[in-house]
This record gives structure tokens, C-alpha cells and sequence, in this order.
């Protein structure tokens, strides 16, 4: 079964914790089995050692043989196979060099077998949020060598004691810490998030900063790739921490097991620590564990991303003009006739997507929609060609998320026009809501032959968690596939509107069938 299909079936994603039973029950395998639960995954748990530990103090910790630790890895994967694992606290080298084994054999074998992705993230516990040192091993405070996971995990998440002591270096400021875990992402060949919520001293106090290097994360937009990623969040004052790099690392696992690419599911685990701290209580005399707070649906709650490689960050002191009104069902045309016919029919946004490579007669089919617009006081929106649309003085520009980095946003913003932009996952929502855009596309949600597409249609859940993040933030319409038989399942995720190509250019009559799209979407109710 591939991630997109269990994402879409009823079943819940199985992720594995291999780690630690914290005895106080805010941290290791008690803080994760309640963090997948959460986010609505099935938790198996493979335990490496048990610690006695309340919310001040670690006093014992005690190491499972190497035989229960693999009788434990190897009776799961009989029947209850991981859609992703989170490895935490491991006790010793042993089990270090046992694991890395396991996953280059067993589950490598697994996934082979049955050609499923399982997405490994190893947080490097060393050395706990909330100060606690975790030293089972005698020979040094814990100072494994995880080089045998190299190549085997998707993402190390230290905290910024552990990339020092992994790194080896002394992290004085954010570029000290930039260049280690890119260091890191190399040693390991994986992705890393450089975690800065312990306040390190590299770290400024008000904001809650992580850096993200991406080497590579399938699925996710080639422009999102090789690059690094500054996560910024207001720090909540709080010192109910204990568990958050357990939280943060089993949520990143979760998100992912439910099918989201890796970028997407770092900045969802991030807003669901940050919830988690928020609403966090002070069970003992230490240290508090975090609230678990469900899946995050307040923007507020995410981080702010910017670029940290020198690659352009996209401005956020826009404001584009807004909708006059509702998109409602908006057709997107490849000719005028085709414009002019439906604006004839009634449509009050329309735009015009021209995708020939060289055409001569762009400007003037511009300036002829532009102008049918005014005719027929509809929203006309150019695609792509952002200076034409400005020059002639179009309603809107609708430009993608490559678009974005090459056109002139501020240019745009000012000669007052809207501004439309298309989003493909969480991550790509987030950076087109930083714009303050005059509305956003969801899309692809179904397989589209329009487009050759890059990444996965999104399917359903995935539309539903992205409209509950920004329903009345933002004007929203999907895309992407959506016919006529499928109005009343788009309906029932509250998305606010609907965009076509097919449904309308491809029908025998283009204006009936709009006309058709129009009275069912509208006649159906939000939830
Ligand atoms: C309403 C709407 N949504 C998405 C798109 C796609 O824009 P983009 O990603 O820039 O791709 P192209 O259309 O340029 O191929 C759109 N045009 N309209
Ligand atoms: C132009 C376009 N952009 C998409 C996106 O997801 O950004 S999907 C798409 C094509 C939508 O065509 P149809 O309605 O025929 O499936
Ligand atoms: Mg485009």
C-alpha cells in the first residue's frame, strides 16, 4: 500500500517509537505513544532502556538487553510495519550499532518487499530541553557515534547542546550553528532541524528559532530543495519543556506517516510543540511536560520561514488589493473566445493561463481579456505574465510559487492589482500567506492531465487540514481535477470556492457545463 492510499483509508498510520520510558511520564516513550495518538496514528513502542526519572532529577537508568530490543523491532515489523519511526534515547553504542544494522537489513528488506518509503527521524538525545543529562553509557556522558544510521534516516533534530557535541564545534552565534548542521547533513547524508527552543546562547531569547537544512525531501518543490530554512516563532515563556524534543521528533514522524512531505511536517510539529508549551500545566516541582493539543489549525501558531542561504526570502509588508467578491467557480482559460464566452455566461472571475512559449499575439490577447473584463465587471486574473497584467492594469496577476522568486511583488502590490498564488502543501501556504495575498490556491487535489504535476495530488484530508489553517485568513479555492461528481465532497472540507480547467474547456458546451458547475456549488452547503 503506498502513503497515499492509507493516508486516504480509514486505517490509522502506524509509527513505531524506539526509545526510552521516562517513569515521570513526560518525556521518552510515554511523551511519543501520547504525541502520535494525538495527531491520530497508532503508537508501537520499542523500548531501549528504562529510566527512573520524576520532573527534577534522572537517578537510574538501565539499558534492555540487545536480544529484547531486537525480539521488539523484529515482532513489530511482523505485523504492526511502521509508516514512519522516531528514535530517541538510546542507551548505549551497542544498541546504536544493533539499530543502524536493523534498518539497512530488516527494514531495508521491508521496504523493498513491499515498496513503501518508512521515514526515520533519529533525535540525538543527549542532552534533554529542560537540562537532564542522559549517561546509561560509562565511557563518556552519552557521546555515541550514530554514524552507523548514515544514510538510513530522513532527519536528525538535535537540540543545540547535542549539534555541538555531534558538530564538535562551539556554536557562538546562528552562522556557527548554520554551518554545523549543514556539517551534520553531510557526515549523515540526511536532512537536519537545528533545534533552538533550549534558549542556547547562539540563540536569540524572544524567538523560538530552528534552522532546517534540506538535502533532499521527496515530494517536496525542486526550488525547496538544497536549501535552508530559518523557523521562527514567538517563544512562549514557559518552563514546562520537559519531552519537547520527544514531542517535536514523534510529531515530525506522524505528520509524515499520514503522507505530508518533510518540510510540511516540520512546520506542523513545530506549531504543535509551540501549542503543546502554551498550554502546558506543572505536574511535579520541575519542569512541566507539554499539552497535548491535537493537530494545529491556528496560523498564528506557526513559525515564520525565511531563507538562511542567501537565496531570496519572499517580502511580508505587501498588501495586494482584495477580492471585489467571491471567486465562486473560477474557470481557468487558455483563449479569449473561451474567456469572452464564459463572461458571457455569467462568470465573475476568470483567467487567462496562456501556455504557448512563444506567442505572438500575447499582449494583445492580454489587453483584449483585461478589457472584457471591465466590459463585463468581472475579476480578471493574467497567469504568469505579471508586467503585461500591470502595464494593461488587469484585476489580478495569479502567479506560482517559482513565479513568486522572479517577479516584482512590491511592483505588483503597488500598481494595485491582486495578486493570486499557488500552494502544493503546508509549507508552500505558509510562504504564500507571509504575502498577504488576495487569495490562495490548494491544489493539485486530484490527478489533473491539465498540468504535469511534480508532487502528489493532495487528496481530500490534506485540502481539509490546509482550509481549517486558513479559512478566514484568506479567500481559498482548490484546484486540480475537480469535476462535476466530486462538487460535494470538495464542499464538505469548507474551502471556500472552487477553479476548473476541464470541467468547462473540455465539455461539449463550455457554458452550460459552467452554468451547470455553478448551480450545484452553489446549492450545496459548508459544513
Ligand atoms: C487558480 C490557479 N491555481 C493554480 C494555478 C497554477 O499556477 P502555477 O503554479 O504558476 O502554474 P501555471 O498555471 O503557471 O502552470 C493557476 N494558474 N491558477
Ligand atoms: C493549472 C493548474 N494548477 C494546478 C495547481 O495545483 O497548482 S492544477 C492545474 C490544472 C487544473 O486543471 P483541471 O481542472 O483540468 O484538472
Ligand atoms: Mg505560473
Amino acid at each position: 500500500m503506498t502513503n497515499l492510499e492509507l493516508t486516504s483509508s480509514a486505517l490509522k498510520p502506524v509509527v513505531w517509537t524506539i526509545a526510552g520510558s521516562d517513569s515521570g511520564g513526560g518525556a521518552g516513550i510515554q511523551a511519543d505513544l501520547a504525541t502520535i495518538d494525538d495527531l491520530g496514528c497508532h503508537g508501537c513502542s520499542a523500548i531501549t532502556c528504562l529510566t527512573a526519572q520524576n520532573s527534577v532529577s534522572v537517578t537510574l537508568v538501565e539499558p534492555v538487553s540487545e536480544e529484547m530490543l531486537l525480539a521488539q523491532l523484529d515482532v513489530l515489523l511482523a505485523d504492526l510495519a511502521p509508516m514512519a519511526i522516531k528514535i530517541g534515547l538510546l542507551a548505549n553504542q551497542e544498541q546504536v550499532n544493533l539499530l543502524g544494522k536493523w534498518l539497512n537489513t530488516s527494514l531495508r528488506e521491508f521496504q523493498k518487499a513491499n515498496a513503501v518509503d518508512v521515514n526515520v527521524i533519529l533525535d540525538p538525545v543527549m542532552v534533554a530541553s529542560c537540562g537532564a543529562h542522559f549517561a546509561s553509557d560509562k565511557r563518556s556522558e552519552n557521546q555515541l557515534d550514530f554514524l552507523p544510521f548514515k544514510g538510513l534516516i530522513t532527519l536528525i533534530t538535535p537540540n543545540t547542546a547535542e549539534l555541538s557535541v555531534l558538530s564538535g564545534c562551539r556554536l557562538k552565534d546562528l552562522s556557527d550553528c548554520h554551518q554545523a548542521a549543514k556539517a551534520l547533513s553531510k557526515r549523515f547524508e540526511c536532512n537536519v532541524l537545528a533545534k533552538g527552543g533550549d534558549k542556547g546562547a547562539a540563540w536569540q531569547a524572544e524567538t523560538a528559532k530552528d534552522i532546517f537544512v534540506c538535502i533532499q525531501a521527496p515530494g517536496s518543490a525542486v526550488i525547496y530543495q538544497q536549501r535552508s530554512f530559518l523557523l521562527s516563532s514567538p517563544r512562549v515563556e514557559s518552563t514546562n519543556n520537559h519531552g519537547s524534543g520527544c514531542t517535536l521528533s514523534s510529531a515530525i514522524a506522524s505528520v509524515m506517516a499520514w503522507g505530508f512531505v518533510l518540510h510540511d511536517a516540520v512546520v506542523v510539529a513545530k506549531a504543535y510543540v509551540t501549542e503543546g508549551i502554551k498550554q502546558s500545566g506543572r505536574p511535579g516541582k520541575g519542569p512541566g511536560p507539554l499539552a497535548r493539543t491535537g493537530w494545529p489549525a491556528k496560523l498564528g501558531g506557526f513559525a515564520h520561514i525565511s531563507s538562511l542561504d542567501g537565496c531570496a526570502s519572499l517580502p511580508d509588508d505587501l498588501n495586494f488589493k482584495p477580492l471585489d467578491e467571491r471567486l465562486g467557480v473560477y474557470p481557468v482559460v487558455s483563449d479569449v473566445s473561451m474567456l469572452q464566452l464564459l463572461l458571457a455566461a455569467g462568470a465573475k472571475t476568470i483567467q487567462l493561463r496562456v501556455k504557448e512559449a512563444d506567442d505572438s499575439d500575447l499582449e494583445t490577447k492580454i489587453i483584449k481579456a483585461i478589457q472584457l473584463g471591465r466590459d463585463y465587471q468581472a475579476q480578471v486574473f493574467i497567469n504568469d505574465y505579471w508586467q503585461l497584467a500591470v502595464k494593461h492594469q488587469a484585476f489580478g496577476v495569479h502567479l506560482g510559487q517559482e513565479d513568486l522568486y522572479e517577479a516584482d511583488l512590491s511592483h505588483i502590490a503597488h500598481s494595485g492589482l491582486a495578486l493570486g498564488v499557488s500552494s502544493h502543501s503546508y509549507f508552500e501556504l505558509l510562504l504564500a500567506s507571509q504575502l498577504n495575498p488576495s487569495y490562495i490556491a490548494l491544489g493539485h487535489i486530484f490527478p489533473t492531465t491539465t498540468k504535469a504535476m511534480p508532487s502528489l495530488p493532495q487528496g481530500l484530508n490534506k485540502l481539509k487540514h490546509y482550509v481549517d489553517l486558513l479559512k478566514g485568513h484568506y479567500p481559498l479555492v482548490a484546484i486540480g481535477g475537480i469535476e462535476f461528481n466530486r462538487l460535494t465532497a470538495v464542499k464538505k472540507t469548507n474551502v471556500d470556492d472552487i477553479a476548473v480547467v476541464r470541467a468547462v474547456t473540455e465539455a461539449d458546451d463550455p457554458a452550460c457545463a459552467y452554468e451547470t458547475l455553478v448551480a450545484a456549488w452553489e446549492g450545496l452547503e459548508h459544513e
